[in-house]
């Protein structure tokens, strides 16, 4: 569709987008690209010049727009709640609206406010007693309250610093595994964009499409100079969140458990580094084996290990990332209850990087790893 607005601004421009059901679709780019526009034109506050909006087939205009609206889920920058309404109200608006009585409706905003992390006893405050990040949290349970198949977010996360936003974001992907729900997410962040989106369309200035792919393909091969230079300078480091690390071969032999007897500390001593684990196997830290003596280590003349990565779970950016952070240049493996279960060298962890290129080239696809 295109939208011309009186003035003459043409804000979007022959967009045509299939967004896919069920999944998070990102409207991302520069300010002024025509994204709230686009968004707008979805639950139709904005009505386009040009084109059509098809929703599971039909054309959105053949209903009333408030049966329109109603399923769909709208959640704006700064939540814009009802001040003079407690929170349990602002969530349980909609299902009021749909004629649920008071009791059923506060009890679904009851169990909405769970969904989305926020403590029941905050459900009789003004929405001015909550914190930027509750209150972005209620916003999303409002537009869940009626469960519509479709949610439209525009730009919800981005007036809360970046800790609070990506909790945000972490539970908006908790609550999208379990309700699965069509999400339409406008943001100007391509590393929010990337995070989030199961599609990314990246809109050019004048409302025009520059690129609709997956993250993972958006990094690897943008489509032109605009997209590679919104994607940023790190395209290639971000890329490896999308490579798996499982198949990594680790190395077990220079693990060591504090209570090691001398003898066990001798078969160590020709490694450069042992990563020293408590008796449970969970890292301690790194040390040359020749300073350690049997039953008296030291903890805290232990090296730290950095940030383990969970082969199979983690990508290869996290085990990278431990690897480049480490002293000793090797990163550390865990299982999901934090027992390591090897080391891997930063070199070993190159070979794996060049053959998932190599694998992507060669057409096998990318793997999400996130
Ligand atoms: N009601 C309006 N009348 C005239 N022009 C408008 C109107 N609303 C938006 N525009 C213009 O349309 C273009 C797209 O605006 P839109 O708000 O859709 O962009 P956006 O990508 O969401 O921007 P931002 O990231 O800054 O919110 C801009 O040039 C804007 O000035």
């Amino acid at each position: 569709m295109t939208k011309r607005y009186p003035d003459g601004t043409v804000a979007v421009d022959r967009l045509s987008l299939e967004i896919p059901d069920r999944a998070i679709t990102v409207l991302v780019g520069p300010s002024g690209c025509g994204k709230t526009t686009t968004l707008r034109m979805i639950n139709r506050m904005v009505e386009p010049s040009e084109g059509s909006i098809l929703l599971d087939g039909m054309d959105i205009r053949q209903q009333p727009v408030n049966t329109l609206r109603r399923s769909m889920g709208y959640v704006i920058q700064n939540a814009g709640l009802f001040q003079h309404r407690t929170i349990l109200d602002n969530i349980a608006t909609v299902p009021r609206l749909l004629g649920w009585t008071r009791q059923k409706a506060r009890q679904r905003a009851a169990e909405l406010m769970e969904r989305v992390g926020l403590d029941t006893s905050l459900a009789k405050r003004y929405p001015y007693q909550l914190s930027g990040g509750q209150q972005q949290r209620v916003g999303v349970a409002r537009a869940l309250a009626a469960d519509p198949p479709v949610l439209l977010m525009d730009e919800p996360f981005s007036a809360v610093d970046p800790v609070v936003r990506k909790g945000l974001q972490d539970e908006l992907l908790r609550i999208q595994d379990e309700l699965g729900k069509t999400i339409v997410f406008v943001t100007h962040d391509i590393d929010e964009a990337i995070k989030l989106g199961t599609m990314v369309a990246v809109l050019r200035t004048g409302g025009r499409l520059a690129q609709f792919a997956p993250p993972a393909e958006l990094l690897s091969a943008p489509a032109d100079a605009f997209v590679e230079d919104f994607l940023g300078a790190d395209r290639g480091i971000r890329r490896l969140s999308f490579f798996p690390s499982e198949g990594l071969e680790l190395q077990t032999s220079p693990l060591i458990a504090i209570d090691a007897d001398a003898a066990q500390l001798a078969g160590r001593a020709d490694a450069p580094y042992v990563l020293v684990t408590d008796p449970d196997g969970r890292p301690l830290g790194w040390s040359e084996p020749d300073r350690l003596t049997a039953g008296a280590v030291d903890r805290e003349q232990l090296i730290d290990h950095g940030r383990p990565f969970v082969p199979g779970t983690d990508s290869l950016r996290t085990a990278l990332d431990g690897a480049v952070l480490s002293p000793t240049g090797w990163a550390v493996a865990v299982d999901g209850d934090g027992r390591a279960v090897g080391v891997v060298s930063q070199q070993v962890i190159g070979e794996a990087i060049r053959a998932a290129h190599r694998r992507v080239t060669h057409g096998a696809g990318v793997e999400a790893a996130r």
